[in-house]
């Protein structure tokens, strides 16, 4: 099999030989399961199966990802977006499946796989009382960047990012909230990422900002064959910068492919002409019940069905 070194900007990489024959993720039949304790006034029921709540936070998901790629992860608060990007990226190890990136083994291949993702959320963590230079050099030399090259390098990224040049040697504890994300993003991008994951890189960043980042995304696939997992809320992101989508809804994914396809799709199943929107493909794959073409024949229409279909979850919830 071809053994191809994969072009990447910056030291941290360069030592590894990667196969590119091999899909760049390749998720299967995953699963993490979290066990949340009962509250105390329940502590003392006879009824001992009920002692711990079980939580699938990602259950059984399977999910391959191409080098180069941009896939978008969308799923409502608690669906399990960021699990699955934590067992990527080795912070949590699956319960049950396998994970590897390039062929290398999340877990058995642990430090590798270290090097080549990149992790962006939004609880990154900074000196705060340093400034975006400083906290980026400090990131560099981890990553045995030369000074000169990593200064180049920083100050271009945050231009990129639309930080203003006397903001770059600021405390970081005197910028906005945006700000110091863009900080978080300037940092996965400056070590050379081959996969990167961005936990909802975006959440919280004016539309300025946020046309920004995407553009910057885009633009790190386009000149370094970075394969990019996106998570988000936003379905306009998703549409404009995903070649791929995968909708998550109680750990499960409900549905994968183009966003052209899924709007095409529930578009036919809502009997509609044109191509619905992405809002519309969301609210469809995380309704309470995913709506069949059974459903629609026997209700009439996709919004009948939705409408007949709620109101019975509300009688089975009442009861
Ligand atoms: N460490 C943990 N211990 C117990 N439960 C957890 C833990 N982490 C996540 N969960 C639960 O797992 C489920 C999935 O959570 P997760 O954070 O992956 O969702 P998410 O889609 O990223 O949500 P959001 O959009 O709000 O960030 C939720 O029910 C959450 O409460």
């Amino acid at each position: 099999m071809a053994v191809h070194e994969v072009p990447v900007y910056t030291g941290l990489v360069k030592d590894i030989k990667l196969d590119t024959t091999k899909d760049a993720v390749v998720i299967e039949n995953v699963s993490k399961v979290f066990k949340k304790s009962r509250p105390f006034w329940e502590w003392f029921r006879a009824d001992k199966k009920r002692d711990e709540r079980t939580i699938w936070a990602v259950d059984h998901v399977s999910l391959n990802v191409k080098r180069g790629e941009i896939v978008g992860i969308l799923g409502a608060n608690g669906s399990g977006k960021s699990t699955l990007i934590r067992m990527l990226s080795t912070l949590l190890i699956p319960d049950e499946g396998h994970i590897s990136i390039f062929g290398y083994d999340v877990i058995k291949d642990e430090r590798m796989v270290q090097r080549l993702i990149n992790r962006v959320s939004v609880e990154a963590s900074f000196f705060k009382r340093l400034s975006p230079m400083e906290n980026l050099l400090y990131a560099a030399r981890l990553y045995n960047m030369s000074g000169a090259e990593a200064r180049a390098n920083i100050k271009a990224i945050l231009a990129r990012l639309g930080i203003k040049p006397d903001r770059i040697h600021a405390p970081l504890e005197n910028m906005s909230r945006g700000m110091q994300q863009k900080v978080a993003i300037a940092r996965a991008f400056l070590t050379s990422p081959v996969v990167l994951l961005l936990d909802e890189p975006t959440t919280g960043l004016d539309p300025r900002s946020k046309l920004d980042v995407q553009k910057f995304v885009y633009e790190l696939r386009e000149q370094h064959d970075a394969t990019i997992l996106i998570t988000t809320h936003d379905m306009d992101e998703a549409d404009a910068l995903c070649d791929r989508v995968a909708i998550i809804d109680q750990g499960k994914i409900m549905a994968l492919g183009t966003t052209a396809e899924l709007k095409q799709h529930v578009a036919r199943l809502m009997n509609r002409e044109k191509p619905v929107s992405m809002n519309e493909v969301f609210m469809h794959y995380t309704a309470s019940h995913l709506i069949t073409e059974e459903d629609i024949a026997r209700y009439g229409s996709w919004e009948k069905a939705f409408e007949a279909l709620e109101a019975q979850r509300e009688e089975e919830d009442e009861e």
